[in-house]
Parts: structure tokens; C-alpha cells; sequence
């Protein structure tokens, strides 16, 4: 039986997240981290589930006196990654939704993996389509070496690009020859028109009321485009993942990123 922590229980994951562990027997919800609610039981707040379990403000006071396996962190970043660090101090296995982490302190994290001999993982895209569609774009890339990534998200996201895009563009770069796309002398009319550059591909971000999480993988080549598309139509599309992660996450000692490494 998996003892879980969720940070985030009424955002649109944790919600999710509770319905999930609620509906496995090898899961029990320990815990849950708010930014208000101190000393509360989910029971007293009338949008969460009629639960016996103890609400903490405080993750470092939660992880201290609460004995559990897994945190589930789905809030954001600044404070997702605290949240990271201090479970692993604690003896706690991070299954990591929230995005927007950096490069140096996803390999801040990874260290202190391997120190403490502890699993973890982090994820930008815990749907399944998501991940094929990003190992198709990297095989893609083989062939098509221009190309433009399009993540489109709700208009609440608070980092941009989309972890997903960055991931997507790390997995390009990586079967991909560096390239300056576009024409040499071009200039942007107004900033931002070309989108991000990352190892000379373009991120362009999206957001609007009314959108989930979608994007496009636009591959042009003389005389074809290619484009690989998944959209996420709803937040229990990432639920399958997030199962997949808590499994495994106690047979590892170290970070794993990307939900492309667990399957
Ligand atoms: N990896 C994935 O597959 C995936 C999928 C969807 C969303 N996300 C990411 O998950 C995170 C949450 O997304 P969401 O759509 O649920 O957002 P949301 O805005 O609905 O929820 C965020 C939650 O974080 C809580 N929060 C904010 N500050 C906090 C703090 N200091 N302490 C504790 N809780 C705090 C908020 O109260 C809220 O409940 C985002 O980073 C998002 O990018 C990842
Ligand atoms: O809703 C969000 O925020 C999402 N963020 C992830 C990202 O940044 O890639 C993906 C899924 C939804």
C-alpha cells in the first residue's frame, strides 16, 4: 500500500489526483499540502471529497510528522520545487506534475536523487498520446530538420512555453543537427513574432480561455509539412501517467524526467 501526499488538492490536477488514488486499493491519500486550510481535514472544505485526511500549509511540517511514500506535486513552480526538495530530504518520492522547473534545478534535484539514493519523477506530460507524440517527433526530426512547435493552453498557465514544449524540443535537439531556421535577413516587426528560439527551432505558446492542453509539431521540407498533433481534451488524461509514475517511482534511486522514460 502506497501512503500519498498531494500538494494542490483543489487545483484542476490535484482534484484529479485525489479521484485517482481514491479509486486504487494499492493507494491511500496520508495527506494533503494547501496554501490555506491549515489543520483542516479535506471533509471541512465543501469543494474536496468527505476525507479523514489532515490538511498542511506548511510541506515541511507535513512532511515531518506524516508517514507516507509518495508526494504528488501539482501546484506550481516556485513552490512545486521546494516542495520537491524538502520530500526527498524527508524520504518522500516525488511524482512531479508541476511545471516550469529550470535546467539547472531539474539537475539540482537529480543530484540530490543520487545523494539520498531516492526515486523521483518529473514529468511536463503525463498523457500518454503526449509522450508518443513527442517520440514521434524526435524520429521525425531525423528527416525534417525545420521545424515550429505550437503548444496551445488555458489563459490560468503561468509558464511559457509549456513544459511539454521544452521537452519536446530537448528530445528534437537531441536526433537533430543544430539549425538557424528561417531566412537569414529576417526581422521581427513586432518582438515576439517568431516565437522562442531553442537550437534554432521555434516555441510558440498559445493561450486562451476555452483550451486544455494541445499541441503541434509542424514539420516543413520542400514541397511537404509534416504535423504531429495531440490534444488533451481533459485533465483525467494525465491520470494514467501519474499511476504509471507512483509505480514506479519506489523501485528507482534517482530522477527520471519524462514520463517517455517510465514506459
Ligand atoms: N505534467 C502534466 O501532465 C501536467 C498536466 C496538467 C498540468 N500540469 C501542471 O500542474 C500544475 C498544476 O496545474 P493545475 O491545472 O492543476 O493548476 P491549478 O491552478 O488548477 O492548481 C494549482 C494549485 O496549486 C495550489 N497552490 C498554489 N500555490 C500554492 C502553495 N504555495 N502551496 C500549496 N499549494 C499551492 C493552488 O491553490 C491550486 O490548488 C501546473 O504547474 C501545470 O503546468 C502538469
Ligand atoms: O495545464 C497545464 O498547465 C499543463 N501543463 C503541462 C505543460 O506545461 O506542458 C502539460 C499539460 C497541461
Amino acid at each position: 500500500m502506497k501512503k500519498i501526499i498531494i500538494a494542490g488538492p483543489r487545483g484542476k490536477m490535484g482534484s484529479e489526483a485525489i479521484k485517482l488514488v481514491q479509486s486504487h486499493e494499492d493507494m491511500r491519500l496520508v495527506a494533503c499540502i494547501d496554501r490555506k486550510n491549515n489543520g483542516k481535514k479535506l471533509a471541512d472544505i465543501a469543494e474536496l471529497p468527505n476525507l479523514d485526511v489532515p490538511i498542511y500549509e506548511d510541506a515541511l511540517e507535513c512532511f515531518s510528522e506524516i508517514d507516507a511514500d509518495i508526494l504528488i506535486e501539482l501546484t506550481i513552480p516556485e513552490q512545486g520545487y521546494k516542495h520537491t526538495k524538502a520530500a526527498m530530504e524527508h524520504g518522500i518520492r516525488p511524482v512531479v506534475g508541476t511545471t516550469g522547473f529550470t535546467e539547472e534545478q531539474i539537475d539540482e534535484l537529480s543530484w540530490l536523487a543520487s545523494e539520498r539514493k531516492i526515486g523521483c519523477i518529473i514529468a511536463p506530460n503525463f498523457a500518454i498520446g503526449a509522450v508518443l507524440m513527442m517520440k514521434f517527433s524526435q524520429m521525425a526530426a531525423q528527416y525534417f530538420p525545420d521545424v515550429d512547435i505550437i503548444e496551445k493552453h488555458h489563459d490560468n498557465k503561468l509558464d511559457a512555453p509549456s513544459g511539454t514544449a521544452v521537452k519536446t524540443a530537448e528530445m528534437i535537439k537531441e536526433s537533430r543537427e543544430y539549425k538557424k531556421q528561417g531566412h537569414a535577413d529576417e526581422k521581427e516587426t513586432y518582438p515576439g513574432a517568431r516565437g522562442a528560439d531553442y537550437d534554432g527551432m521555434r516555441i510558440h505558446s498559445v493561450r486562451l480561455p476555452g483550451l486544455v492542453a494541445h499541441q503541434e509539431v509542424i514539420f516543413g521540407s520542400p514541397g511537404q509539412t509534416l504535423t504531429i498533433k495531440h490534444d488533451s481534451i481533459n485533465r483525467a488524461s494525465f491520470m494514467e501517467g501519474i499511476k504509471l509514475a507512483t509505480d514506479k517511482v519506489m523501485e528507482i534511486q534517482e530522477v527520471i524526467y519524462g514520463l517517455e522514460n517510465v514506459l
